[in-house]
């Protein structure tokens, strides 16, 4: 597409279909700063723990099954090359040791049954979650500070759901406390320890801002002795598209 009008044209339609934030999803409503509230989802029971108000970040535990979590892995394995980072005007370069795979196919039922508890959860809808991402951290792999939004210039972004609303990372193996592989938010001086079959959940956009939140810097820390597994899951303004 290289009409600039087409392009102008494009942007504005789909930009006209991203859906409004939603602010009565259970993990807006519930969570507490310094308390653990039980919430219900799908008949499945987890809690949500507000770490910092603004940005909202959340520790949610119990977010999924040990059967979903070995189900992820499992599906994952075969899959997994280098991660990708960001790269070209408005991304800082950064260091990123781990691998990742894309789990395209959502019709799997643990994939599934993930998808429709976060939508639940948090009032987005499943067609705009983008496939879950699993990561894979070998002792000492990292990720170095980064943003999860996009800059507000990239087109081809805009095209495939626009913002990146909400980060949720999953935590899918245990590692001993100590043990290191925290997700660190340096501006908010959170530091949340991966917690098996927990989650932390990240709002990368001040409500009803266009613009992604600086404050929202994190990095995955190394693990100093376990492999680490989590799993990505991306949630959009509009519907997501490869
Ligand atoms: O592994 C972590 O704790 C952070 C991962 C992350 O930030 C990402 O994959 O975008
Ligand atoms: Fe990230």
């Amino acid at each position: 597409m290289d009409d600039p009008e087409k392009v102008l044209e494009t942007l504005l339609a789909e930009s006209a279909e991203s859906i409004a934030f939603p602010t009565d999803g259970p993990t807006r409503a519930a969570a507490h700063l310094g308390a653990a509230v039980p919430i219900t989802a799908d008949g499945h029971t987890l809690s949500a723990e507000l770490l910092h108000a603004e940005p909202r970040v959340l520790m949610l535990r119990d977010v999924i099954t040990d059967d979903e979590a070995r189900a992820i892995i499992r599906l994952a394995k075969p899959l997994l090359s280098a991660s990708p980072t960001h790269t070209g005007e408005g991304y800082r370069p950064t260091t990123r040791s781990s691998s990742s795979a894309v789990l395209l196919d959502d019709a799997q039922p643990p994939l599934r049954a993930v998808r429709l508890r976060l939508a639940n959860l948090t009032g987005y809808p499943e067609a705009n979650f983008e496939p879950l991402q699993l990561v894979r951290y070998l002792p000492g792999q990292e990720y170095e500070p980064h943003n999860d939004w996009f800059d507000a210039c990239d087109v081809r972004e805009h095209l495939r759901g626009g913002e990146r609303r909400l980060t949720i990372l999953i935590y899918l193996n245990a590692i001993a406390s100590g043990g290191g592989g925290a997700t660190n938010f340096p501006e908010l001086e959170v530091r949340v320890p991966p917690t098996k079959r927990g989650a932390v959940l990240f709002e990368n956009y001040a409500l009803n801002a266009t613009r992604g939140d600086g404050r929202c810097l994190h990095q995955g820390e190394p693990p100093s002795a376990t492999t680490k597994f989590a799993a990505n899951v991306w949630v959009r303004a509009r519907r997501f598209r490869l």
